[in-house]
């Protein structure tokens, strides 16, 4: 590892804690890691921000800070996605540059991708058609993200880039009711409906909507892994090419817990995106892959979820 002091923004978090993992792994010198809660350094303060940046100087920043939810939480709170997610990329996107960070390792997500994206989705496909409704002003936050450092990388030479990850889920997501996504919020469902003995439970939307899911796990890898390509692109795709119908999801995971009773569609709920499974052939061509399948995924989050049930929702 060639960095001496590595920030990892979001630390906390599901994508931040697997990175942590994978920092306290590495054989060899370890670097310094820094890490702040929101509430030591809000990171859409940005005269706070300002200030960490010219006094940690940190050489490495991984970007896992965000105001992240699921879909009704980015279609119910647009202001506040839009808002938060557009300011801490910027304030960290340009105290970075400002302060000599030799790498900044930027997370988007594949929501950036028009609704209606070839699929499998290239890289090449951002920008060429409009959004998805129910996550445009996060994903607009991301897009501008994911040019700044472009922008910043052509402009002065820094080697700042962009990972962009599929919809992820592992040990340490947030398992709320509403916000959360759906691997999360069905777990949590599927599991109070075996607890308390319910015959039926709801998933939302038609069911047709297909998704595809990377382990948290395997994310923390390929950013490992992309922080030492010496030309990495501008932004790639992080995820496994495979996809699935919630429908399908909805009766795995049910399998998991051991919930016997009927599922139901709630088609009062939105659908969102119809289908967005990630070309990961970039990715793959400089020598990451997956390696957790969606059945040993959702067991060992599964019983993640049991030991932090009472902790798990935010
Ligand atoms: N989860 C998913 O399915 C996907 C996630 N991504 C991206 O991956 C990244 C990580 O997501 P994930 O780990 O799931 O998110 P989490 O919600 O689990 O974690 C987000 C982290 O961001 C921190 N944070 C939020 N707002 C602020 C703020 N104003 N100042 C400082 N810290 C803040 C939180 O800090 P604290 O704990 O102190 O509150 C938390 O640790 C994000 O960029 C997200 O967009 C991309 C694709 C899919
Ligand atoms: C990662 C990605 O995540 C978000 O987009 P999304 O892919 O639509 O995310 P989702 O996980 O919330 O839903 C996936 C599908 O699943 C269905 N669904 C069924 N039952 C539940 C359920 O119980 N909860 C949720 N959340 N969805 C459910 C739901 O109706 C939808 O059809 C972005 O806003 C943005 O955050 C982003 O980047």
């Amino acid at each position: 590892m060639n960095y001496q002091k590595i920030f990892v923004a979001g630390h906390r978090g599901m994508v931040g804690s697997a990175l942590l993992r994978q920092l306290s792994a590495l054989n060899g010198p370890q670097p310094e890691v820094l890490t702040r809660t929101r509430d030591q350094l809000d990171l859409c303060d940005q005269a706070a921000v300002e200030d960490f940046f010219a006094t940690e100087k940190p050489d490495c920043v991984l970007f896992a800070a965000a105001k992240v939810g699921g879909i009704h939480a980015n279609a119910t709170y647009p202001a506040e996605f839009g808002y938060q997610n557009t300011a801490m990329a910027m304030n960290c996107i340009h105290s970075a540059y400002r302060h000599a960070t030799k790498r900044f390792l930027f997370l988007g997500s594949t929501c950036i991708y028009p609704r209606n994206a070839p699929q499998p989705i290239p890289e090449s496909s951002l920008l060429s058609s409009p959004l998805e409704q129910t996550n445009e002003a996060y994903a607009l936050a991301k897009i501008m993200g994911l040019k700044l450092c472009q922008y910043y990388r052509e402009q002065y030479g820094v080697m700042f880039h962009s990972a962009m990850p599929t919809n992820l889920y592992g040990p340490g997501d947030n398992y709320h009711p509403e916000n959360s996504h759906v691997i999360p919020g069905l777990i949590r469902r599927i599991h109070e409906a075996k607890q308390s003995g319910a015959d039926s439970v709801s998933v939302w939307g038609s069911g047709n909507p297909r998704r595809e899911f990377l382990y948290v796990d395997d994310l923390a890898a390929a950013i490992m892994h992309l922080i030492t390509l010496s030309n990495p692109p501008h932004w790639v795709n992080v995820g496994t090419g495979t996809d699935l119908r919630i429908a399908d999801l909805a009766t795995k995971i049910a399998e998991v817990v051991g919930f016997e009773g009927e599922i139901h569609q709630d088609t009062s709920k939105p659908d969102g995106t119809p289908v967005k499974r990630t070309d990961i052939t970039l990715i793959k061509a400089t020598g990451w892959h997956p390696t957790v399948d969606l059945d040993e995924g959702l067991e060992k989050t599964y019983a993640d979820f049991q030991n932090h049930y009472e902790t798990c929702s935010r």
